[in-house]
């Protein structure tokens, strides 16, 4: 019987291992390949014993599901700490670089916080995946990475010689955040050096893999972080998310012109929570005004990719930990984030 792999994934969700946290979201799963009812994937251990128990119930999970082979590969490493993010050196300065294997980088931007930044990138990147592109995930937020949340991954990565870390995956992306690398409930208070050294360290060391195009989710605003992706990194282009009011828009103006004045090309504009549609009756209308992003593109002179409706949908969503574009993909919010995937891959840009 032919699996998909969200079936796989779901399947393996159900399984836990020794802490009681199931194997996908503890980051055992890797390199999972689906193919009719051959399933094979990677379990990354420390050591095999604690782990041969959560194989063998894989293994009978996936057969009662219908698989017809399984190969369940277990790598043991060596059980070292996680990589330490503190620059180990002072960093030389070097131009722009790219990271191995990874075609194209597009960073998602916005002026303000709240305006939708986090959503907007979980959604294309799903959206990109669906598409059939090999996308990879960086969520650079430091002040408050989201996307495990919205992509519903947890776990600390794994580092097997201290040096590369070990990406997650869900729904078809590859995701680093920050936020697997710090303590949930500990406020981290980024000095500016270690701030560049944690990004070039999630830029180089994580092994992303050959990917077509990176998205990397930024802090709102134009500081540190914007500064050091574009000097460290071959940035293919930026993508701007706004809400409509004027607020949000003159935030967003410093942002397109922190990015021309680094030499990174704007993608385009997407317009967020630009029309309210009520879940319950459908009916429409501007809490924060319509169009304002549209005319500003037009303006600066660049493209207008999208314009995403305020919906409760897509924020129960994205809070949920399965991006709207999983969840409900035939909605018409999901279909918006698809286009502008389309749109992306047409032109080139991923
Ligand atoms: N189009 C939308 N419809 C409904 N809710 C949305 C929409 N876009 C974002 N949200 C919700 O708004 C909140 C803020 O979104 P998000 O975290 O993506 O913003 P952000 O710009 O990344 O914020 P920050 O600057 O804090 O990182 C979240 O709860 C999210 O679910």
């Amino acid at each position: 019987m032919a699996l998909s792999r969200e079936e796989v994934l779901a399947c393996l969700k159900e399984v836990k291992d020794p802490s009681g946290t199931d194997m996908v979201s503890a980051g055992l799963v890797r390199a999972l390949n689906v193919e009719g009812a051959a399933v094979r994937f990677v379990m990354e251990v420390a050591r095999p014993e604690p782990y041969m128990a959560v194989k063998d119930e894989a293994e009978a999970k996936l057969r009662a599901l219908g698989a017809e082979t399984v190969a369940i590969v277990m790598t043991a490493h060596s059980d070292k700490a996680p990589p330490d993010l503190k620059p180990q050196k002072k960093a030389e300065p070097k131009g722009p670089e790219k990271i191995p294997g990874v075609d194209r980088i597009i960073a998602i931007a916005s002026g303000k916080g709240g305006v939708g930044k986090s959503t907007v990138s979980a959604n294309l990147a799903c959206a990109l995946a669906a598409e059939g592109r090999r996308v990879g995930l960086l969520d650079a937020d430091v002040y408050g990475p989201s996307q495990p949340r919205m992509l519903g991954v947890s776990g600390r990565p794994q580092s097997p010689d201290g040096k590369i870390i070990l990406p997650l995956r869900n729904y078809g992306v590859t995701m680093m955040s920050i936020g697997l690398m710090t303590n949930d409930d500990q406020a981290v208070v980024w000095r500016g050096p270690m701030l560049m050294g944690a990004l070039q360290q999630m830029m180089m060391q994580v092994q992303w893999g050959a990917l077509d195009v990176l998205l990397v989710d930024l802090p709102p605003g134009t500081g540190d972080v914007q500064m050091t992706l574009a000097q460290k990194a071959e940035v293919t282009g930026a993508i701007i998310v706004s809400t409509p009011q004027d607020v949000a828009l003159l935030d967003a103006r410093k942002g397109i012109d922190m990015f021309k004045q680094l030499g990174t090309p704007i993608v385009g504009m997407i317009e967020n929570m630009s029309t309210h549609i009520c879940s319950a009756c459908g009916h429409e209308e501007h809490v924060f005004g319509h169009g304002g992003v549209a005319a500003e593109a037009e303006k600066l002179g660049v493209p207008l990719l999208a314009e995403i409706p305020l919906h409760l949908d897509i924020r129960l969503a994205a809070d949920g930990g399965a991006p709207i574009v999983v969840s409900k993909p035939d909605s018409a919010q999901a279909q918006g984030f698809r286009q502008v995937a389309r749109k992306l891959i047409e032109a080139g840009k991923a």
